[in-house]
């Protein structure tokens, strides 16, 4: 009879997932024992770049990423990475070893103690199988529950010694369950929706991170040409889910009640689809809604459309639901909106460049097709206004601000869109989260290319400090880090970009290089 170790390896590979984000511990090993030569294991230094990796690899590939933590206090390095693969819904399958059944109680060392509480509530599911019989159909139930709308990490805790115990005869049977969503609104549900935007004056539409997961985005640029309509990006963007140098793109909406509802002052109808409504941020009290306007959310995510403070809401699959829709929309009259116009370039500093010229660079010399992970907080508006995105899953940014998603996330979506050049466009506070990332990258000789934005300062928190008028807060300022240094020491090779000119001859070399590269490029605080 196979063991609890044949089935699962079985049932993984079954399943489509065949690499595994790692950092062993002895609880972990008979797990990873007699490990199979079509399976990839990819070692972080710790929990929270191995979270971040098999983020960015689910988020580019859209398939579930699988984990292997050890014990409690790998889960607990990883619970920051959590915070955003919950809020991204990213379908990661994390697995924790735990003690052997006999030692659990006793709480000896390495005992996970109440394991499935840990996680939560950063986690859809989390379960430690009460019997090692049990274990591959737990793996099935995970896979399958992070995988379903809505999307979201999952969490299995087990004891080493049940990987081989005989998994039983029926245990075989979750090995190539398949399980499918539709989510399509009915025929009523979608006339109504329709009727309400073929009869608005000046509807405008909003649209958030689910878009682009679903991969609808063509979908929505036909919406909004059929409507000749505003476009918005919803606010606290982890995704870009139109082509934001589109006519219709007018920006990423402010995290803010009162920005946002003095942004869309005069729309008649708010269509809010694949984004909760709303990721606010900043706390800046108002009207959620403008003076006469009405707001329907579009969403595969029950919970967020039952916890917004207003408007009406349809949960379904996004691409379905606007596949179905468009044929119902009548082509509107309006004429179309302008393009936003190109910002103005900005003065460089004596040995340090503005943001907004690097991203002008960085916009004239890569692919059209690069993928964007971006974590330099100050910088996400100028990124916004200077770089073009065009094709889906063209960027991503840590969904819940929790800082060390960049370096890590940046190689998974490498690992998972080898044929597109990513680059990692990283604040130098945020790279010090997880800067232990740049081993992963050498060892694995991942090809993206890592700019360090270095202001030396945690220039976002300034700017926070300025709005909650703080002005004598300690800690704000991470002066003197030698990022070349740090990557050379982990085995990347490093250029220094201080002027334009050695920008653009760092970036040529990094796109044209089969492993990575950092650059670190002294700016101008925002
Ligand atoms: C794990 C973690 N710790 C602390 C913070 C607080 N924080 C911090 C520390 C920020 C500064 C980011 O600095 P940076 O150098 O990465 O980018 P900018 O200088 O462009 O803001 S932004 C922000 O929300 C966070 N979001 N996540
Ligand atoms: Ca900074």
């Amino acid at each position: 009879m196979p063991s609890v170790h044949a089935v699962t390896y079985s049932l993984l590979r079954h399943q489509g997932i065949t690499t595994v984000f790692g950092n062993p511990g002895s609880n972990e090993l008979p797990f990873l024992k007699g490990f199979p030569e079509d399976f990839r294991y990819v070692l972080g230094l710790h929990e929270g770049v191995v979270a971040g990796m098999a983020d960015g690899y689910a988020l580019a590939s859209g398939r579930p990423a699988f984990i292997n933590l050890h014990a409690a206090a790998g889960t607990g390095n990883a619970m920051g990475a959590l915070t955003n693969a919950w809020y991204s819904h990213s379908p990661l399958v994390i697995t924790a070893g735990q003690q052997a059944r006999s030692m659990i109680g006793v709480e000896s060392m390495l005992a996970n103690v109440d394991a499935p509480q840990l996680p939560k509530p950063l986690v859809k599911w989390s379960y430690e199988p009460a019997c090692p019989e049990d274990v591959p159909r737990a793996l099935s139930q995970a896979i399958h529950s992070a995988s379903l709308p809505p999307r979201g990490p999952v969490y299995v805790s087990i004891p080493h010694d049940d990987w081989d115990r005989e998994a039983g005869d029926d245990a075989a049977l979750v090995i190539e369950r398949e399980i499918a969503h539709a989510g399509v609104p009915s025929f009523e549900q979608l006339e109504r929706l329709a009727q309400r935007l073929n009869a608005a004056e000046n509807p405008v539409l909003v649209l958030g991170p689910e878009v682009d997961a679903r991969q609808a985005n063509g979908l929505a640029v036909e919406l909004a040409e059929r409507l000749c309509l505003p476009v918005w990006v919803a606010p606290s963007a982890s995704r870009c889910p139109f082509p934001n140098r589109h006519p219709c793109f007018r920006g990423v909406l402010p995290a803010a009640i009162a920005g946002i509802t003095a942004h869309l002052e005069g729309h008649d109808l708010i269509v809010v689809v694949g984004a909760p409504v709303f990721r606010y941020h900043k706390y800046a009290p108002g009207r959620y809604l403008p003076e006469g306007a009405g707001l329907v959310h579009v969403t595969g995510d029950a919970n967020e459309a039952a916890r917004a403070p207003m408007g009406d809401a349809l949960v379904g699959d996004v691409h379905a639901t606007l596949e179905a829709l468009l044929p119902r929309i009548e082509q509107s009259a309006r004429a179309m909106p302008e393009p936003l116009p190109r910002p103005a370039a900005v003065e460089d500093g004596e040995g340090y460049l503005a943001p907004a010229n690097v991203f002008d660079t960085l916009d004239a010399l890569a692919p059209e097709d690069a993928i964007y992970v971006k974590e330099s907080t100050s910088t996400v508006e100028i990124f916004w206004e200077r770089v073009g995105m065009r094709e889906p899953g063209s960027y991503f940014f840590p969904a819940a601000g929790g800082l060390g998603f960049g370096l890590p996330a940046a190689l998974g979506v490498q690992l998972a869109q080898p044929r597109r050049q990513v680059i990692g466009v990283i604040g130098d506070g945020s790279a010090s989260y997880a800067i232990t990332a740049l081993w992963s990258a050498a060892q694995y000789r991942i090809p993206a290319v890592l700019i360090i934005l270095k202001n030396g300062t945690y220039g976002a928190l300034r700017g926070f400090a300025r709005h909650m008028k703080v002005d004598d807060a300690p800690g704000l300022d991470v002066p003197d880090i030698d990022f070349c240094a740090l990557a050379r020491g982990y085995g990347v090779e490093a250029r220094l970009a201080d002027t334009h000119e050695a920008l653009v001859q760092a970036l040529q070399e990094g796109f044209a290089m089969d492993r990575p590269l950092l650059i670190e490029v002294p700016t101008l605080p925002t």
